[in-house]
């Protein structure tokens, strides 16, 4: 086992920010934790990095404890923290310099590892990491999370405010290091990226909601899912919202999933109520569950 983790709980105050979390990812997966804001992916992160001791539970990252080996750790893992990670002041190249030195390696040394992700930014490696876009930021800090050849590697919300071709050639990069033999926990806000890894852990309020493949969580889904347009989405959605038999309704992309409490729904009813309504337009079509349809209906309950 690459990352284990056995009932950690840890809180801030009266704010419990994880709940008795248990998790196991296994040598060279890509591993995803998916959840928004608050959920307590980046406490985990830094519980699991040695940084932050947990209340209850234990854990062990590359076969060690994070608490008795600590030292150990810090020497096998890359850490990339979802800010701050980077000396806005000193350039690129002083950058990964310095965190190689500090790690007791060089630059030349593991350069094969870090080389598809900085000679995409080796062109600036003079300019001040404080001047970088988003994704040269994020390529610099990911090479500076690899210097010293970790076998497992940390990133927290690595993509946020990223752009979306950035953001896909990052997951490309993450696919390559995997293929190296790196395991790779990651986490993200995006839920079009969890798709992108081998399993994945839904959490929300500290909490484990489910942990599968990102295939077997879609197909958990517990009821046939509908498109559903009108002229209107505004008025649909407090139609939709109003109607007796709704299940659960919410905004995706230019349509509304829909789902309906009744076994035996007829879409036909729902077009005749909508259009009594003074919805036009209407658009109702079968649809494929995501995850974030899972997301949201599991934490509903
Ligand atoms: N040092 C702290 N003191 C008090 N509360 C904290 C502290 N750090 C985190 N929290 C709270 O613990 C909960 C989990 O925070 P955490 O940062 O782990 O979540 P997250 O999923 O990483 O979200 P984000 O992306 O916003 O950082 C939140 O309610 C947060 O407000």
């Amino acid at each position: 086992m690459s990352i284990r983790i056995d009932h950690i709980s840890k809180s801030y105050g009266k704010v419990n920010a994880l709940d008795d979390i248990s998790i196991q990812v296994d040598p060279g997966e890509l591993f995803g934790l998916i959840g928004p804001d608050g959920a307590g992916k980046t406490t985990l992160f830094r519980i699991l990095t040695t940084l932050l001791l947990p209340d209850h539970g234990s854990a062990s990252v590359a076969g060690y404890d994070i608490i008795a080996d600590f030292k150990a750790i810090r020497k096998q893992v890359g850490y990339m923290p979802g800010r701050f990670s980077l000396y806005q002041d000193l350039t690129v190249e002083e950058n990964l310099r310095f965190f190689a030195t500090i790690f007791g390696t060089t630059i030349a040394e593991n350069y094969d590892l870090i080389r598809d992700i900085y000679v995409q930014i080796e062109p600036f490696k003079n300019r001040r990491a404080g001047k970088l876009s988003g994704g040269m930021k994020q390529k610099l800090a990911l090479s500076c999370a690899l210097i010293h050849k970790p076998k497992v590697l940390f990133l927290d919300e690595p993509t946020t405010g990223v752009d979306p071709v950035s953001r896909k050639e990052f997951w490309e990069m993450l696919k390559r290091l995997q293929a190296k033999g790196i395991t790779i926990l990651v986490s993200t806000p995006y839920m079009d990226e969890a798709a992108l890894c081998d399993r994945i852990a839904l959490i929300q309020d500290g909490r484990i909601l489910e942990i599968d493949t990102p295939k077997a969580i879609v197909e958990h889904y517990p009821k046939p899912i509908f498109d559903v347009g009108a002229h209107n989405t505004y008025l649909l959605i407090e139609k939709l919202n109003a109607y007796v038999h709704k299940h659960s309704v919410f905004p995706f992309g230019e349509y509304i999933h829909y789902t309906d409490q009744r076994d035996g729904f007829d879409p036909l009813e729902l077009r005749a109520y909508l259009k009594n309504e003074g919805l036009q337009n209407i658009h109702i079509e079968r649809t494929k569950a995501t995850i974030e349809d899972t997301f949201m209906e599991l934490a509903k309950q």
